[in-house]
């Protein structure tokens, strides 16, 4: 019974390759944002407030590559991107390449509801978050021991960071539907690893990086941005939805497409109206968590499915 299906959230940490030792955080990370954004559901909260919830939780968890954990540029700083799009209205708000804030995507957030712009930029993006009152953190507090590790490594002459950056698991984001039926995504990131400073990725880009719609469904992205870009991956995925296909068909043919046209690995979470949800990936591993109908699903590795119910401690 479709009453059954809604409300759902979807989560993912970023497509990569984890190492060994951070798959349980990353297991783990996703599945209390899982749980948080459908907590937010359940209280009666629309899927926007829900997708917020879930993705500040994974920006403020130093183990994935967004808000406090974010790689560095390559002058060693934290620029990050971030958007949200509410599949109602077609409203979106992103920021990009913005500094000394803990969550960007409350920013985006802020972006679609209080200006009458879609995206802002490093320096006005900062002076926007000011004027309303967002507290600036500093730089610091986003930069953890393994981002600072990992710049180094990759400042020596044949270092690859795109090959090293999957290495990681990275990007975070959401989708949801609430009990109304709407759908709304969020992505936020620190991007790729020692990027040129100003580099702007997928991930705020409307159709890229997310993109949600109540008519068709809603995806949040994960992969190399300019890859990404080059498929506007999100919006593809929901091409497909309109022609007919389910979410998990649409999703394996978006990034089979991308895969074979552009050579691009990455991975995708994806919700329609009625409920149904798929996280998709064509890297080794995604960390990603569902909560419907009171329970928990979780996966890693392609094929793994695990379920528990929503309030088991993980
Ligand atoms: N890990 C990621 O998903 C990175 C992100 N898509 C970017 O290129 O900025």
């Amino acid at each position: 019974m479709v009453t059954e299906m809604l409300p759902v959230v979807l989560v993912h940490g970023g497509a990569g390759q984890i190492p060994k030792e951070r798959s349980q955080m990353s297991t783990s990370g996703v599945c209390s944002a899982a749980r948080s954004g459908y907590l937010v559901l359940q209280g009666g909260g629309s899927s926007m407030d829900a997708v917020v919830e879930a993705v500040t939780q994974l920006e403020n968890n130093p183990s994935f590559n967004a808000g406090c954990g974010s790689v560095l540029n390559i002058t060693g700083e934290v620029e990050m991107d971030a958007i949200v799009m509410d599949g109602k209205t077609l409203a979106s708000g992103a920021v990009s390449a913005v500094r000394n804030i803990a969550n960007p995507v409350q920013l985006a957030r802020l972006v679609m509801e209080k200006t009458s712009h879609a995206c802002l930029t490093a320096e006005g993006a900062s002076k926007f978050a000011r004027s309303m009152g967002v507290p600036e953190v500093p730089q610091e507090s986003l930069i953890t021991d393994y981002s600072r590790m990992r710049w180094k490594k990759n400042l020596v002459p044949d270092a690859n960071p795109v090959e090293c950056q999957m290495g990681k698991m990275g990007t975070v984001g959401a989708v949801a539907v609430d009990a109304e039926g709407n759908v709304a995504c969020a992505t936020s990131t620190g991007g790729m690893l020692n990027k040129m400073e100003g580099r702007v990725g997928d991930t705020p880009c409307i159709g890229s990086g997310g993109y949600a719609d109540n008519l068709v469904g809603a995806v949040s992205t994960t992969g190399h941005g300019e890859t990404i870009m080059k498929v506007t991956l999100a919006r593809l995925i929901l091409f497909h939805m309109e022609q007919g296909q389910s979410a998990e068909a649409a999703s394996d043919l978006g990034l089979a497409y991308m895969k074979s046209r552009v050579g691009g690995i990455g991975g995708v979470v994806t919700v329609d109206p009625k409920g149904n949800w798929a996280p998709r990936f064509s890297s080794l591993q995604m960390a990603w968590a569902a909560a419907q109908n009171d329970t928990l699903h979780y996966g890693l590795y392609t094929g793994e499915h695990f379920t528990q119910a929503i309030d088991d401690p993980h």
